[in-house]
C-alpha cells in the first residue's frame, strides 16, 4: 500500500515542534507494515537540500503563487517529495511568521496551493506517481482533503490533528482565488465562522479523523478543548479514532545517543550524573541535593508556562532547581529570565531552539515538569519516560494516557513512572513538585519510577500497526 504523507514538517529537514517528529517517524513505522509512506513537504529553504535536481512535474502558475516544481528527494532512506515553489516558500524568516513576528500574509496561498499540489499528486496528476490514500497533518495540510472531495477524487484521506489551536483561519476574501466550486462556501464546506478555516475544511472533508492520543480524541468533543471545531467533530466521531504517537528509538535511545555526555542504560542510571554536572555547568547552576527539573518546551499558554513562571520561588523554596530551555511568548521568556536573576545558581535559564541541549536535558535532569492546559499527545514525557527523567503532567490528552500516576495504589505496586496533577493552577503544580521533591528523597522509590518509565514501550510498534490497520480499513471499503 501506497501512501501520500502530506505535513508542513518533518525531522530531520525542518521542525518547529512534535508535529515533525511524528511526520518524519511514521515511514519507518509503517514500513514494518508493508506500508510505503511519501512524504511530501513545501519546498522550505532547508528541505530544498533534500530535494533532487530534476523536477517530475512543473506548474506554471501554481494557484497564482508563480511557478513551482515537484522535486524528489529522501528523508532518512524514505521517499520525499518536495513542493518547490519559490514565490511561496523560499524566504528567510520562520515557516509561519516573518522574523521580525506576524504570520506571513500570504499563508493561505501557500498552504492552500500545497494542498491543491497534494490532491494532485495522489490521484495521479504526476506520472510515475501512484498512491492508494493521502494523510494530511494539521491546518497546514487541511486543505488536501478539501481538493480531493471536490475534485470527488476516488481516493480517500486521513487528516491527523495535532494541535486543534492551530486551525488555519482567513477571511472571506480568499475563497474566490482557492478554485473551489460555490458549494464549498457552506457550513458542510470551507465555511467557519464567516471566514475560510482550513483545518475544518479538512475535517468535514477527510473520509477519516485521527488525533495523537484517545484521551485527546474525547476532550475535543468537548467546548473547552474543541476550540469552536467540538460540533463538527462531535458529528463526525463515528470517524474519529485517537492514535497515540511514539518515539523514534533511533533518535531518542540513551544507550546511543551521542549528544550524551555519558550514555546509560536502567542498570546503569549513576552515570546520568555525568549528564547532570554538563547541565548545571552550561546552565550556570550549583550542584546541589535537591532534584534538578527540567522543561523543554515552546513558551506559551497551552504548555501552562504562565503557572510555571509563577511557581517557580516554591520550587526553590523545597530545594529545587531548574534548567529551562523554551523559547515562544516575549512576556514568559522575560518572567524566566527574570526568575534566574532571582535565583542565582538555582535556576538557568536558555532561550532558544536547541536539539543536542534537549537531549542532553533528558538525560541528566531528574524530572521534567509538563504542566500542559491541553495535550493533544507531548512527546517530552515520552521522550522523559525514555531517559529515567520522571516526568511531572498535568493529567490532560496524551499525557494522561502514558504516564502512570505515582498514587499510593501504583506506589505499592511498583508501577508508578510520574505524576500527574489535575489542575493547571498554583496550587495543583506545587502539590505535584512537594510531591516529586518527596519521592525524590526516597531514593529506591524514585529509581523504581525510572526504571519503570525506561522499561516502558513506547515505540512505534503498537501505534504503526494501527496506522495501517486503520488505512487498510479505508482502502478496502
Ligand atoms: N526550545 C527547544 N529546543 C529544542 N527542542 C524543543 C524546544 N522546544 C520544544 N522542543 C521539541 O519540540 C517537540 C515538542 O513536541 P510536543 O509533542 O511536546 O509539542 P508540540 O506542541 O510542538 O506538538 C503538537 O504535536 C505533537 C505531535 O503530535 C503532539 O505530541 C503535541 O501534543 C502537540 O501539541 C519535542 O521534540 C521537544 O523536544
Amino acid at each position: 500500500m501506497k501512501i501520500l504523507s502530506v505535513a508542513s514538517e518533518a525531522y530531520p529537514l525542518v521542525k518547529t515542534g512534535g508535529l515533525a517528529d511524528v511526520v518524519g517517524a511514521l515511514p519507518a513505522a509503517l514500513s514494518e507494515h508493508g506500508v510505503q509512506v511519501t512524504t511530501l513537504l513545501p519546498g522550505y529553504p532547508a528541505v530544498m537540500k533534500a530535494a533532487g535536481g530534476r523536477a517530475v512535474y512543473r506548474w506554471r502558475d501554481l494557484m497564482g503563487g508563480g511557478e513551482a516544481r515537484l522535486l524528489r528527494g529522501e528523508i532518512a532512506g524514505h521517499p520525499l517529495l518536495v513542493l518547490e515553489a519559490p514565490g511561496l516558500f523560499a524566504r528567510k524568516g520562520g515557516l509561519y511568521a516573518a522574523a521580525a513576528g506576524g504570520d506571513w500574509p500570504d499563508n493561505w496561498q501557500r498552504f492552500a496551493a500545497f494542498g491543491q499540489a497534494a490532491a494532485q499528486v495522489a490521484t495521479g496528476g504526476v506520472r510515475g506517481l501512484r498512491f492508494d490514500l493521502l494523510h494530511a497533518h494539521d491546518w497546514q495540510g487541511g486543505m488536501a482533503p478539501v481538493y480531493l472531495r471536490y475534485a470527488q477524487a476516488a481516493v480517500k484521506s486521513v487528516l491527523t490533528v495535532h494541535n486543534i489551536a492551530f486551525q488555519g483561519q482567513f477571511g472571506a476574501e480568499v475563497f474566490p482565488r482557492l478554485g473551489l466550486p460555490p458549494e464549498a462556501w457552506s457550513i458542510d464546506g470551507v465555511e467557519y465562522y464567516g471566514g475560510v478555516g482550513f483545518l475544518k475544511g479538512g475535517l468535514a472533508a477527510a473520509t477519516a479523523i485521527t488525533t495523537v492520543s484517545p484521551t485527546y480524541a474525547r476532550e475535543i468533543l468537548r467546548p473547552e478543548f474543541g476550540m469552536g471545531l467540538e460540533g463538527l467533530i462531535a458529528g463526525r466521531s463515528a470517524e474519529l479514532t485517537g492514535i497515540v504517537n511514539g518515539i523514534d528509538p533511533a533518535v531518542w535511545n540513551p544507550r546511543s545517543d551521542a549528544a550524551l555526555c555519558a550514555r546509560y542504560d536502567e542498570a546503569d542510571l549513576a552515570r546520568r550524573v555525568q549528564n547532570k554536572r554538563a547541565i548545571e555547568q552550561q546552565f550556570g547552576l550549583d550542584e546541589a541535593e535537591g532534584p534538578l527539573f527540567t522543561v523543554v518546551t515552546r513558551l506559551t499558554w497551552q504548555k501552562g508556562m504562565d503557572v510555571l513562571a509563577g511557581a517557580l520561588d516554591s520550587l526553590v523554596d523545597m530545594g529545587g532547581r531548574l534548567a529551562l530551555l523554551g523559547s515562544g511568548d516575549e512576556g514568559l521568556e522575560q518572567a524566566f529570565l527574570r526568575a534566574a536573576a532571582r535565583h542565582p545558581g538555582r535556576i538557568g535559564v536558555r532561550i532558544g531552539y536547541d536539539e543536542a541541549l534537549s537531549h542532553l536535558l533528558q538525560g541528566g535532569a531528574d524530572a521534567i515538569i509538563i504542566p500542559s492546559r491541553f495535550e493533544p499527545c507531548g512527546l517530552t514525557q515520552l521522550y522523559g519516560l525514555a531517559y529515567g527523567c520522571v516526568p511531572i503532567v498535568a493529567r490532560v490528552g496524551g499525557l494522561a494516557d502514558t504516564v502512570i500516576d505515582a498514587n499510593p495504589a501504583a506506589l505499592g505496586a511498583g508501577v508508578a513512572t510520574g505524576i500527574q496533577f489535575d489542575d493547571v493552577t498554583h496550587e495543583g503544580l506545587t502539590y505535584a513538585l512537594r510531591k516529586a521533591v518527596s519521592l525524590y528523597g526516597q531514593p529506591a522509590r524514585w529509581r523504581r519510577m525510572q526504571q519503570r518509565g525506561m522499561a516502558a514501550d513506547f515505540s512505534w510498534k503498537t501505534s504503526g500497526a494501527a496506522y495501517a490497520a486503520l488505512y487498510r480499513s479505508l482502502v478496502s471499503a
